[in-house]
């Protein structure tokens, strides 16, 4: 390819793509909360924690088990709100049935905290062991937990005491019928516990379905995600195992790198990116949902540009102290993909010059050509270098090595991007430790064609409707090595 083609080619591509912008969705809470100190959000030194409530017998400890055995690869402990019931007094073993152990008062939730503050912070603990039968939590003996990456805190009452509650990174109400859960109860009561049928169901209408309504069920209204039928729902289960996954993945390489920041996932997040990863996404909501996501990129990255002090008076003649917008910016789109980026990027900084790189892989030895239009002044502003997706880190690199030829100080280049592999992670990082990524998902890797998965495919061909056969004859001399790799 000729470098005049292809410099005509950058101009002929600098106009802005209209991909629409829809603005629901992004109420602040979506947004990590920016901050310009490097690191700081990064430092989660803290293990994830899900709490799983629901009445007795509604499959929540199954709900554990089925999510233990999918983490298989990450250290997880569970940790049971019933090893924490207090130990009875002689008087209350002698009238054990009109003990009730369904009110909150009936755990030791002191000791439930300290534990996990314990664990919290990297110490290993004793966990009672409780007995059923003899309603005892020194019967046998304690449980040695190691700390971990993943706290399951299960127990019917684990979302009634607010400290416990705010501990916890998930909240998953276990949501099944009062008469499968009765049902449950008796058969394990009479079977395991070796109890009277009369007894259960005496207990069961005097304290159990009583303090299911007054102090069970209130707690609903705090979870993440409610899964009704319990462990029956795979699907919720995958969808949970999914998530947890994903965000140990950020974890672990947040840890690693403190230029690395990846946005906060919410549940809409993750539909948004459901959407654009399945093959069968329209290209409508395809570009719809991407330009959501990239919104949120954006916005964070701009968190992360250094600010200056600002009074301003308000209209009730008050004087309200903030902050000014940085105003030497500029961004760069790599092409083809990167120029998805710029509608959001324009929408956000009014008036913003957006310079283009394109890096071309020419001949069998991989030799990467850059064509480049950049601003004249490049080397006196904070670039925003826009690709929406990292994968082997090679055009990044290459990107990056330009603007800093330039004159751009490495400091000053936030590079967005809408999904990273781990391998381009590494290269970027570890190439540039001044630089900062910005990203919306770490993906698992790379497959042996050194395409991003579970990825989404060719993102600029998907963006800009280049992936059917007729369009794709136009388009073929454009046909660029680094989209999705
Ligand atoms: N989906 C299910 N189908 C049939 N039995 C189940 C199911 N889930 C749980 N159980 C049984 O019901 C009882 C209570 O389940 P469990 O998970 O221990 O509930 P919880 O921890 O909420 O008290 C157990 O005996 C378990 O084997
Ligand atoms: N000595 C005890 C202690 C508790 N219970 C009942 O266990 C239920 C909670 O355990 P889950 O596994 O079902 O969450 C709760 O309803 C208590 O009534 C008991 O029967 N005896
Ligand atoms: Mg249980």
């Amino acid at each position: 390819m000729g470098s005049n083609s292809v410099e005509d080619m950058i101009e002929a591509s600098s106009g802005v793509h209209f991909s629409g912008f829809h603005m629901d969705g992004l109420e602040s809470k979506n947004i990590e909360k920016p901050t310009t100190s490097p690191g700081a959000e990064n430092v989660h030194k803290q293990p994830f924690i899900i709490g799983v409530a629901g009445g007795a017998a509604s499959g929540k400890t199954t709900v554990c088990d089925m999510i233990i055995q999918q983490l298989h690869d990450q250290r997880v402990v569970l940790v049971n709100q019933d090893s924490f019931y207090h130990n009875l007094t002689e008087e209350e073993l002698a009238r054990v049935h009109e003990y009730n152990f369904d009110h909150p008062d009936a755990f030791d939730t002191e000791k439930l905290l300290d534990s996990i503050e314990n664990l919290r912070h990297d110490r290993a603990v004793d966990i009672p062991n409780y007995d059923f039968k003899s309603y005892k939590s020194n019967a046998f003996p304690a449980r040695r937990v190691n700390p971990s990456d993943v706290i399951i805190l299960e127990g019917i009452l684990i979302f009634h005491d607010p400290r416990v509650r705010e501990l916890m990174n998930m909240k998953i109400f276990v949501d099944t019928d009062a008469d499968v859960r009765l049902a449950r109860r008796i058969r394990r009561d009479t079977v395991d516990k070796g109890r009277d049928i009369g007894a259960v169901l005496d207990q069961y209408s005097k304290f159990v379905k009583p303090a299911f309504d007054d102090f069970i069920l209130p707690t609903k209204k705090y979870a993440d995600i409610i899964i009704p039928r319990g462990g029956d729902n795979h699907v919720a289960i995958d969808l949970i195992v999914q998530h947890i996954r994903t965000k140990l993945g950020q974890h672990d390489l947040c840890k690693i790198y403190p230029n690395l920041y990846v946005i906060q996932s919410t549940f809409q997040i993750r539909g948004m990116h459901t959407l654009i990863r399945d093959s069968l996404t329209t290209k409508h909501d395809f570009v719809f949902y991407s330009d959501r996501l990239i919104r949120l990129v954006v916005e964070h990255g701009l968190g992360h540009l250094p600010f200056t002090e600002k009074q301003v008076i308000t209209p009730t003649g008050s004087v309200y102290t903030g902050v000014d917008f940085c105003k030497r910016l500029c961004g760069v789109s790599v092409i083809r993909s990167g120029e998805s980026m710029e509608n959001a990027l324009r929408a956000c900084c009014k008036g913003i010059k957006i310079g283009k790189i394109l890096i071309h892989r020419e001949g069998d030895n991989g030799q990467q050509l850059i064509y480049e239009k950049l601003p004249q002044d490049i080397s006196e502003r904070h670039v925003l270098l826009l690709d929406p997706i990292l994968g082997t880190g090679n055009s990044a690199v290459q990107a990056i090595s330009l603007l800093i030829k330039k004159g751009v100080p490495e400091s000053n280049i936030i590079f967005l991007n809408l999904i990273s592999a781990p391998q381009g992670v590494h290269v970027v990082c570890k190439s540039f430790p001044r630089l900062k990524i910005v990203t919306s998902e770490i993906e698992i890797g790379l497959n042996e064609d050194f395409r991003v998965v579970p990825g989404m495919g060719e993102f600029g061909d998907r963006y800009f409707g280049t992936d059917d056969d007729d369009n794709l004859q136009a388009v073929a001399p454009m046909q660029l090595s680094n989209q999705s790799r």
